[in-house]
C-alpha cells in the first residue's frame, strides 16, 4: 500500500491551493441554519456540494425533509446523499458531516469578514464554518479528487450524508437515518464522522463519546408592548426581572446545576473509567490558550475533562427581546425569551430532563407571585452517545493518525453534541468513529473561527489514509 498512499499524499500537497479555493467558495455561502432569512443560502450550500460531488463522479440525491417543525412556513434544507463507488469486493464506509454553520456577524468582534476565508501568512484560515464543519466535509471530496488525479484506486466505496440543520439540533434528519439504515446505507460496514476537534494543538485524537444537548426557551410576557421605564417603571411588573431571577436559579458560578434531580440521573464514574483520564495529553495551558483566559472552573486537567465529557453542564445563551445594543435605552421589554441548554450524559433521559426542567422553572416562577405569563419549552433535544473504541474502524483510524502525524492518537470523549450519531449507530448497527481534523484553538461557534492550513491539508491525507487502512483491516 505504501507507494499508493504516498502517491495520494503528494497529490494532496500538489492540489493544496485548489482545495483551499474550494473551502473559500464554501465559506462564502453563509449557510446559517438558525436564521430563517439565510435559508436560501443553506439550500445553495447543499447545491454547491451536490454539484462538486457530481463533478467528481459521485451519484447524488438531494432529499427534502419537509417543513421546519417550529416554523412551518419554512422548508428544511435538503440532505445531500451521495455514493462514490459500488464495488462488492470493497468495504463501504458511510461518512456524515454538516454544511450549515453557526451565525456570524463582523460586528460580533470578528477581525476579518466571517464569510470570506482569510488565509494568513501563518497558515491560519479564518472564516465561519472553516473547521465546523465545511473543512472536514470538503476533506472527503478532496480525498476523492486527489485519488483520481494521482491515479490511485479509491480503497473503499464511500457513502456520504451531509445535512444542513446540525447547528439547529438536526431537525428532520432522524427519521431519514432510521429509514435509510436498511435502505441507502444498507451496505455500510462502518461510520465515520469528522466534526469535532483535538484536545490541544499538537496531538490528534479519536473520539468515542459525545454529550447530548437539550435546548430550552423560557418565555415571560406581561405588557402589551415595550414601555417607557420612566412612565411605567415601578408601575408594571417587568418580564425581564422575572426572567433574570429564573435564569439565576439554574446554575452557579462554579458550574453547579441548581435544578433538583438533574445530577441523580448521571451514571456513577467507575474506578476503571477514572484511570482513562490519567494518560491523556492535555494541559491547563492548552485550555487557557483555547479559552483566551484563565477563568477556568477547575485548576486540574482531570476534573476539567470530566466536567467536559462525563458530567452535564448548563449554559445560558441569551435573551431574545431584551435590549442589547450599545448605549442606554430606557425601555421595559414586554416579552423576553431566555435561552439555555443542558449538555446531557449517560444515563440521563431526554424526557425526564425536560420534565425536571419544566417543574423547576414553573415552581421557581410560582414563588415570585408575578402576574406575568410564563412558558417553558424544549427548542430541540439530542441524545448522548458512548461507543467502544475496540473495533477495526478505530484501529484503521489510529494507523492513519500514526502515518500522517507520526504519533499515536489520544482516545477521547467530546463535550459537544452531534445529535444524529446515536441514530447512525442504531439504524446501521455499525461502529461509529469520530475522526477530527481541527484543533482546540479553532474557535468553533466563536468569533474568528479558523482552521489551520496544516490541519486541513494533513486532515485530507488523514481521511484518505484512514480509508486505505480500513480496506486492509481483517474482519473482527
Ligand atoms: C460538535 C459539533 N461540531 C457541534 O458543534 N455541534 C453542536 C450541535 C448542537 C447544536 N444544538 C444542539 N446541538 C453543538 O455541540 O453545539
Ligand atoms: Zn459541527
Ligand atoms: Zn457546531
Amino acid at each position: 500500500m505504501a507507494p499508493q498512499i504516498d502517491g495520494f499524499f503528494s497529490q494532496v500537497d500538489s492540489l493544496s491551493s485548489h482545495f483551499i479555493d474550494r473551502l473559500s467558495k464554501a465559506v462564502a455561502i453563509p449557510s446559517v441554519s438558525s436564521e430563517a432569512a439565510r435559508r436560501p443560502d443553506v439550500v445553495r450550500m447543499a447545491h454547491f456540494l451536490a454539484d462538486e460531488l457530481k463533478t467528481l463522479g459521485a451519484s447524488v440525491e438531494l432529499r427534502p425533509l419537509g417543513k421546519q417543525p417550529d416554523n412551518p412556513e419554512l422548508d428544511l434544507p435538503p440532505v445531500v446523499l451521495a455514493r462514490y463507488g459500488n464495488d462488492k469486493n470493497k468495504r463501504t464506509i458511510l461518512v456524515y458531516g454538516h454544511y450549515d454553520v453557526q451565525p456570524a456577524e463582523k460586528s460580533d468582534g470578528w477581525a476579518t469578514e466571517p464569510f470570506t476565508l482569510s488565509v494568513g501568512e501563518d497558515g491560519r484560515m479564518f472564516g465561519r464554518g472553516s473547521t465546523d464543519d465545511k473543512g472536514p466535509v470538503l476533506g472527503w471530496l478532496n480525498a476523492i479528487e486527489a485519488h483520481q488525479k494521482a491515479n490511485v484506486d479509491f480503497p473503499v466505496n464511500l457513502l456520504m450524508c451531509f445535512e444542513g440543520m446540525e447547528e439547529y439540533g438536526s431537525e428532520g434528519l432522524e427519521e431519514l437515518i432510521q429509514k435509510e439504515g436498511k435502505g441507502y446505507f444498507a451496505d455500510a460496514d462502518a461510520v465515520c464522522i469528522s466534526d469535532n476537534y483535538w484536545l490541544g494543538t499538537e496531538k490528534p485524537c479519536l473520539t468515542y463519546g459525545l454529550r447530548g444537548c437539550n435546548y430550552y426557551g423560557v418565555e415571560i410576557s406581561g405588557p402589551g408592548a415595550d414601555l417607557h421605564s420612566g412612565v411605567f417603571g415601578g408601575t408594571a411588573q417587568e418580564p425581564m426581572t422575572d426572567l433574570v431571577r429564573i435564569l439565576a436559579s439554574l446554575v452557579d458560578t462554579h458550574g453547579k446545576i441548581l435544578i433538583p434531580g438533574i445530577m441523580d440521573q448521571v451514571a456513577p464514574v467507575t474506578k476503571e473509567e477514572e484511570t482513562l483520564y490519567d494518560g491523556i495529553s492535555f494541559t491547563m495551558e492548552t485550555l487557557h490558550d483555547s479559552l483566551g483566559s484563565k477563568t477556568t472552573i477547575f485548576e486540574d486537567t482531570k476534573s476539567t475533562l470530566m466536567a467536559r465529557w462525563r458530567f452535564p453542564s448548563l449554559s445560558i445563551h441569551g435573551i431574545e427581546g431584551a435590549f442589547s445594543a450599545p448605549g442606554a435605552k430606557t425601555v421595559i421589554p414586554a416579552k423576553v425569551i431566555g435561552k439555555f441548554s443542558i449538555r446531557i450524559v449517560p444515563n440521563m433521559e431526554i424526557e425526564k430532563v425536560n420534565e425536571i426542567v419544566a417543574k423547576h422553572v414553573n415552581d421557581t416562577f410560582a414563588t415570585f407571585g408575578s402576574k406575568n405569563t410564563l412558558k417553558v419549552y424544549p427548542i430541540h433535544t439530542g441524545n448522548w452517545w458512548a461507543a467502544s473504541p475496540n473495533h477495526w474502524n478505530f484501529r484503521a483510524a489510529s494507523k492513519a493518525v500514526e502515518r500522517v502525524w507520526g504519533v499515536q492518537p489520544d482516545f477521547t470523549r467530546e463535550g459537544g453534541s452531534i445529535p444524529i450519531t446515536l441514530t447512525f449507530e442504531q439504524s446501521t448497527g455499525k461502529n461509529v468513529l469520530l475522526l477530527p481534523m481541527g484543533s482546540s484553538t479553532d474557535g468553533a461557534h466563536s468569533i474568528n473561527e479558523k482552521l489551520d492550513k496544516k490541519n486541513y491539508i494533513e486532515g485530507i491525507k488523514l481521511l484518505g489514509a484512514y480509508l486505505h487502512y480500513v480496506a486492509e483491516e481483517p474482519q473482527q
